[in-house]
């Protein structure tokens, strides 16, 4: 593994001055959020081709931990049936150790943190500060859209679990997002455009976290 410190990355500090660091490297945290189908994935996607970022999807670390069998395997395919928050020890274990295991010191943390319990475990055990929240603005009726035409065979993908999903994002996911913003932390991204004008905006933001060689 990698400790080179990348002398040239804007890296934010902890609220105690304390550098951001993971095994001995510096390093950069951008949380991504936004409703269910905002378009989370696609834009970390073409953010990790431009800027070099590794883009670690909590939900997709959660779906691969039901597929790989693990013994918390059940629990939480029942939960994102639910479209319920799975318990933050858990997302924050799989996220520490993808974190820990990648090469790079740029990462796009996906869908997290989903409620202030997921916020305050990851300040506690991961002692990471984002550089800030992107966060994908787009309205329930859009984003039920992309989702029913999504077409990946995801288990939450159906009407009444996206109903579930919604109210889990207003009442648990937005708390969030206004803490950010109370500490000027939010970058607003108009997400209802089409895929490129969303992109245009996006990169706008990301210029200063130097090319994909950086
Ligand atoms: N700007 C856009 N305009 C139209 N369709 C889009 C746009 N962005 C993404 N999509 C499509 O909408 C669907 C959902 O996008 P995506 O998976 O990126 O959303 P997400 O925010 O990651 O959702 P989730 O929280 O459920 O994981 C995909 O089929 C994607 O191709
Ligand atoms: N921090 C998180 C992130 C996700 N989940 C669960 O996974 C589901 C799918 O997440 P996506 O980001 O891929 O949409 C989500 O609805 C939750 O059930 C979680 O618990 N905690
Ligand atoms: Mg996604």
């Amino acid at each position: 593994m990698s400790t080179a410190v990348d002398a040239s990355l804007p890296v934010a500090e902890q609220e105690d001055g304390t550098a951001n660091m993971l095994g001995g490297k510096k390093v950069a945290v951008v949380f991504v959020l936004g409703g269910p189908g905002s378009g989370k994935g696609t834009q970390c996607s073409n953010i990790v081709e431009h800027f070099g970022f590794t883009h670690l999807s909590a939900g997709e670390l959660l779906r691969s931990e039901i597929k790989s069998g693990s013994e918390n395997g059940t629990m939480i395919d029942s939960i994102i049936k639910e479209g319920k928050i799975v318990p933050s020890e858990i997302t924050v274990k799989l996220l520490q150790e993808a974190m820990i295991k990648s090469e790079n010191n740029k990462f796009l943390i996906d869908g997290f943190p989903r409620n202030q319990e997921n916020r305050l475990s990851f300040e506690n055990v991961i002692k990471i500060a984002p550089e800030f929240v992107l966060f994908f603005d787009c309205s329930e009726e859009e984003m039920v859209r992309r989702l029913l035409g999504r077409n990946q065979g995801r288990a939450d993908d159906n009407i009444e679990t996206i109903r579930k999903r919604f109210r889990v994002f207003e009442e648990s996911s937005l708390p969030v997002v206004q803490y950010y913003d109370s500490k000027g932390k939010v970058k607003k991204i108009n997400a209802a455009k089409p895929i490129p004008e969303v992109f245009e905006d996006v990169k706008t933001i990301f210029q200063p976290y130097g090319s994909k060689a950086a």
